[in-house]
């Protein structure tokens, strides 16, 4: 067995996440952590080059890396690509975390080592680029109007379904710090996508627990994506958990879920693919909060389509769960109202080629949503709902409150 990078370089005591963490941001590297929904192992991935390169997914061609895309993304391209240059594989053990190489650097900078030995095991304060935070924050009566207006143009026969959004300003305590952030998000959300990308170049870190797979193949070959909408809290008024065989929900919401089965579903009729497995809708706990959700599955070897999530993933971005039915009505009036811009949230993200135990592939990409933008000590949160000619938009701007609540609640150490 040829001597791992770490052995050669005597790091294999020096394994933390937060030196990885911190040794990256000071060498403006681009970096992601990740924790697949389900799974306890946390990934740590850097990109030596300090701008990522953008470009367009083709899982058949791209190599192993993370992408992150914005909302407005038509043809693909706009997609940042992080390298793997470095990909560690954190197993939790009784004590502490085990590390595992999944890729190992060729060739690093010798100040990241001395980053990784001076920094010890500690949080550090990295000063900051004197950024303005451009983001701004919506108000009640503005997404009230918003709305209403949504309302009015789906009675006026424009498009049937929109998604509109918001952001909300959290201010971050001195002593935040992301890498225990993301583990709390980590434990508190099991069932989540947990991720923290940190795009030096933009000044800018997005953290987020998703609850929506966009496109996912995984070594075997499998196919998988989902209609995920619909929301109500998953507490009743008595503050218990309520079950979610027990959870009733409103024609309003079955509507509204329905317009994404229906959108995925075109979607393969357009590439002419029939063999698929259908599960639900059911309802599904993401934190705080219920959805509906349709599980869509494709054995790609079984219909001889290896290319299905790359032809797939740029098919269904965005889908009527983020943006609207039909797609371009509903973008147009979303880019035209909703005041401002939605950068990364409802963009997509995740791992692509990840070596699997197996010694092939897996990709794993999620809809950016229950996210926020971390720029100097503001935390930008964001959240949207589907309207439908039957939604009330003082409801719909509970739901966002609702949402918002997801990231707000570990911020605020309520959990
Ligand atoms: C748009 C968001 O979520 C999406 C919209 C939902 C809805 O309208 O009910 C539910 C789940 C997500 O597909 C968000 O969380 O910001």
């Amino acid at each position: 067995m040829t001597t791992s990078f770490l052995e050669k370089n005597k790091w294999a005591t020096l394994r933390s996440r937060q030196n990885l963490w911190n040794a990256s941001k000071k060498l403006a590297y681009p970096s992601v952590m990740w924790r697949l929904p389900r799974q306890s192992d946390k990934h740590f991935l850097s990109s030596f080059n300090e701008i990522p390169k953008k470009t367009k997914i083709d899982f058949e061609e791209i190599g192993s890396g993370f992408a992150f895309s914005p909302f407005v993304n038509p043809d693909g391209t706009e997609t940042f690509f992080l390298k793997a240059d470095l990909h560690y594989l954190f197993k939790e053990t009784e004590t502490d975390e085990r590390l595992e190489e999944i890729i190992s650097p060729t060739s690093i900078n010798p100040q990241f080592l001395e980053l990784m030995n001076d920094l010890g095991n500690h949080s550090i304060s990295i000063p900051q680029e004197n950024l303005k935070t451009t983001t701004h924050e919506t108000q009640k009566e503005d997404f009230i109007r918003l709305v209403s207006n949504g309302i009015n143009q789906i009675e006026s026969g424009l498009f049937q379904k929109v998604v509109l959004s918001r952001t909300k300003h959290v201010i971050l305590s001195s002593d935040f710090d992301v890498v225990s952030v993301f583990d709390k998000l980590c434990k508190t959300y099991p069932a989540a996508f947990v991720s923290v990308v940190s795009l030096p170049h933009l000044g800018v870190v997005w953290m987020g627990a998703s609850p929506e797979t966009l496109v996912s193949q995984d070594s075997k070959g499998i196919f998988r994506t989902m209609a995920l909408a619909g929301t109500q809290s998953a507490f009743d008024c008595e503050g218990n958990l309520i079950k979610p065989s027990e959870a009733l929900w409103r024609q309003k919401e079955i509507e509204e879920q329905s317009f994404v089965t229906r959108y995925i579903i075109n979607c393969l009729k357009k590439i002419r693919v029939r063999e698929f497995e259908e599960e639900g809708p059911k309802t599904i706990i993401a934190g705080n909060l219920m959805h509906l959700r349709t599980d869509i599955i494709i054995n790609t070897m079984d219909i001889n389509f290896p290319q299905l999530a790359t032809v797939m993933l740029d098919l269904l971005h965005p889908t009527s769960a983020v943006c609207g039915m039909p797609k371009i009505p509903a973008t147009d009036f979303i880019l035209a109202n909703e005041g401002y811009n939605r950068e990364f949230y409802s963009g997509f993200l995740g791992p692509v080629n990840t070596p699997s135990a197996d010694g092939l592939t897996e990709s794993h990409i999620f809809v950016n949503l229950r996210t926020m933008k971390l720029q100097n000590n503001v935390a930008t949160l964001y959240a949207g709902c589907g309207i439908t000619a039957d939604s009330d938009a003082e409801k719909e701007w509970q739901e966002t409150e609702m949402k918002t609540q997801t990231l707000g609640k570990v911020l605020n150490n309520e959990v």
